[in-house]
């Protein structure tokens, strides 16, 4: 990376359950060349827990401190002034955002003004998560930059493609007309992943396809031409796998029970599902898998919250396969998935009946291709770059935009 900034840069923000990911892209070569390492970038880490970091691609990896108020909001600000400070007086071209959550009404990415905003407030209850802090990111901007042509890319928009069989609730035929329906997260990081595969794995990636993005949040999305036809996720973020502090799949009696009997309040429930379940709730030591594998030994809980992890994603490949009628590759992406090999192993032992077998030391290197010689399937590790998608479309967007680029 050269310190010299590129005389065209587009910005991503991409804002997580517990990070902030940023980057700077060098757009100086238009669309089709657009690099896919950003020219700058970074992460701020644990916003919201005891120990908030900032890591950048050059190697800054320090704490930073957030006030215990606003820590999101604190975390956003300090990203926006090193942006500015790395491109000195380099202009922007424009931002594009992650924005989990498009409605009904975003197939496509879109630029932002204050109508969008207004409409994307009205879907915060949808992805509580999430998109609050998107929401803030595109607001600060507006009001510093108000001409900063800003896009907002949706992590549902990728879903659009999934039959109605499967965007269905089984409820009263009205709740699908009034937009109750499984509309699937984690879009752009799909997306990435139907852009990089055929460069890989060639024909393979047009089959039968699963992506298992196993993060913070976690979700799989079954893949068919390269296309959504089914996912784990659903009306809400907090739906299928299990995850660090979200429970995944449950039964909607439990919470009629939680409510009605324990007495819990909506809002006491609300936290229970998004803050205090999943492997941090069973475990009551970590939302963090490589925390509770070097704890399995000596506490059973963390051993209960790994069994149960990783038997969700084993229960959830297998509908899906049901679905996709059979499966020719399994791809990891994302925090866990990219890095945590143990898990990996775990998860394909569990898929042993469809023939998958994995190559240890390729598993262990987290090299792109992990499968075993004679595996039926082929399993793969492919980094996430959500934040690339999202820089080429809001080129797109611009470049659609009459007198906007
Ligand atoms: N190098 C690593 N080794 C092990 N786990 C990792 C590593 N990097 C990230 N993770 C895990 O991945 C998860 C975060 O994944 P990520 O895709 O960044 O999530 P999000 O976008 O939701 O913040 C966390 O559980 C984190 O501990
Ligand atoms: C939709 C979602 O859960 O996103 P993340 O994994 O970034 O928290
Ligand atoms: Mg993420």
């Amino acid at each position: 990376m050269s310190d010299t900034a590129p005389d065209l840069v587009v910005a991503v923000l991409n804002c997580g359950s517990s990070s902030i990911k940023f980057a700077l892209f060098d757009a100086s070569a238009g669309l089709q060349a657009l690099p896919r390492r950003p020219w700058w970038g970074g992460k701020v880490l644990g916003i919201g827990g005891p120990a908030p970091r900032l890591q950048t691609q050059d190697g800054t990896d320090r704490p930073l401190p957030l006030g215990d108020a606003a820590p999101y909001h604190d975390a956003l600000a300090a990203i926006l002034a090193a942006l500015r400070e790395r491109l000195g007086s380099t202009p922007l071209q424009a931002v594009a955002h992650r924005v989990v959550h498009g409605g009904a009404a975003h197939a496509e990415p879109v630029r932002v003004d204050a109508g969008v905003l207004a409409e994307l407030r009205s879907y915060i209850p949808l992805a509580p998560l999430h998109q609050p802090f998107a929401l803030e990111a595109m607001e600060a901007l507006l009001q510093l930059h108000p001409t900063l042509p800003q896009v907002a890319c949706f992590d549902t928009a990728f879903h659009r493609s999934l039959p109605q069989v499967e965007q269905m609730l089984p409820l009263p035929y009205s709740a699908w007309e009034r937009g109750l329906r499984r509309y699937g997260f984690h879009g752009l990081s799909y997306e990435y992943q139907s852009l990089v595969l055929p460069e890989r794995h060639g024909a393979q990636a047009s089959g039968r396809c699963i992506v298992a993005h196993l993060g913070s949040g976690a979700s799989l999305c079954a893949l068919q031409g390269l296309r959504s036809v089914a996912t784990t996720m659903g009306f809400s973020a907090l739906d299928g796998l299990m995850m660090g502090t979200r429970c995944g799949a449950l039964d909607p009696g439990a919470v009629l029970y939680l409510m009605e009997i324990e007495g819990l309040s909506l809002h006491d429930v609300g936290q229970l599902l998004y803050h205090q379940s999943g492997l941090l709730g069973v475990s009551g030591r970590s939302a963090e898998p490589r925390e509770l594998l070097a704890h399995e030994a000596d506490d059973p809980r963390c051993a209960a919250a790994l069994a149960l992890f990783v038997r969700r994603i084993v229960r959830e490949i297998g509908a899906l396969v049901a679905v996709l009628g059979g499966l020719d590759l399994l791809v990891f992406t994302a925090g866990i998935g990219e890095h945590q090999a143990e898990i990996r192993e775990r998860v394909v032992q569990g898929l042993g009946f469809l023939g998958a077998s994995l190559d240890a030391a390729a598993n262990a290197a987290h090299a792109p291709v992990i499968s075993a010689a004679q595996s039926t399937v082929r399993v793969a590790v492919e980094p996430a770059n959500e934040e690339w998608v999202a820089a080429r479309h809001a080129l797109r967007v611009l470049a659609a935009t009459p007198g906007a680029a």
